[in-house]
């Protein structure tokens, strides 16, 4: 892949992501990180003072497997991927709750700990042979930015099988439709963290979306989430 981490995500076709996210909750954004990089960071795994905290995933009902949340100050690379990538989604999200963010990161995240959301909340998740990801909602307060990214680290088919990005989505009145995104090494999607707006014919309904990733067959798969609020 070619160019700096601006370039790349200048390049994105951010009109064709807003219109996927605001018609089906999510959307690809396509390569973000080099196979470099991934292999960087999940090298970086088993850095501890790298991480705040370290969450077996079975202990908490989440499924199987474990993350790490990275400490603050965050490495670089992941510092630059939230606020160039903040800055790219803050204007969808204006348009899905009324609420004027902060342009950049750095004000938001001044919101985020008028609430007492300081914690860091960027996390590298690992699963092995049988873990899985149950469906769930990235929730650390009552801040919540609506749109996270997850870029996936590892190559389908070749690093691991199965462990496939799945979401539902629960509109009122209706059984929950699945969605399954397609994901290689270095590929980046932004989904809505808890629910989304859709236009009705009586006016604007939310509809709740929820993320997970079925079990994973054999190998090992690790992703990148970049959530934008902080935790309590
Ligand atoms: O491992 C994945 O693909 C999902 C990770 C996740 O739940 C997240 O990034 O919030
Ligand atoms: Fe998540």
């Amino acid at each position: 892949m070619s160019g700096d981490l601006p370039s790349r995500i200048a390049d994105i076709d951010w009109a064709r992501v807003g219109g996927n996210l605001r018609d089906n909750g999510w959307a690809s954004l396509g390569r973000v990180l080099s196979d470099d990089e991934c292999t960087a960071l999940i090298k970086g795994y088993d850095a501890p003072d790298r991480y705040r905290s370290t969450v077996a995933m079975r202990r908490h009902g989440f499924g199987e497997g474990e993350y790490r949340y990275y400490a603050y100050p965050l490495p670089p690379l992941i510092a630059d991927l939230r606020t160039q990538l903040y800055a790219r989604v803050v204007p969808i999200a204006r348009t899905w709750t009324a609420r004027d963010y902060p342009a950049d990161h750095a004000g938001y995240q001044k919101q985020c700990a008028a609430r007492g959301q300081t914690r860091s909340t960027p996390l590298i998740l690992k699963y092995g042979k049988g873990d899985h990801n149950r469906l769930h909602q990235d929730l650390y307060g009552d801040e919540v930015f609506p749109i996270q990214i997850a870029i996936l680290l590892s190559q389908p088919g070749k690093d691991f099988d199965g462990g496939e990005f799945v979401m539902t989505e629960q509109s009122p009145r209706k059984q929950s439709r699945a969605m399954v995104a397609p994901l290689e090494k270095g590929f980046a999607i932004a989904f809505a963290v808890n629910e989304r707006p859709v236009e009705g014919a009586r006016g604007i309904y939310k509809v709740k979306m929820r993320h997970g990733v079925s079990e994973i067959r054999s190998g090992s798969r690790y992703c990148l989430g970049i959530i934008f609020h902080d935790a309590i």
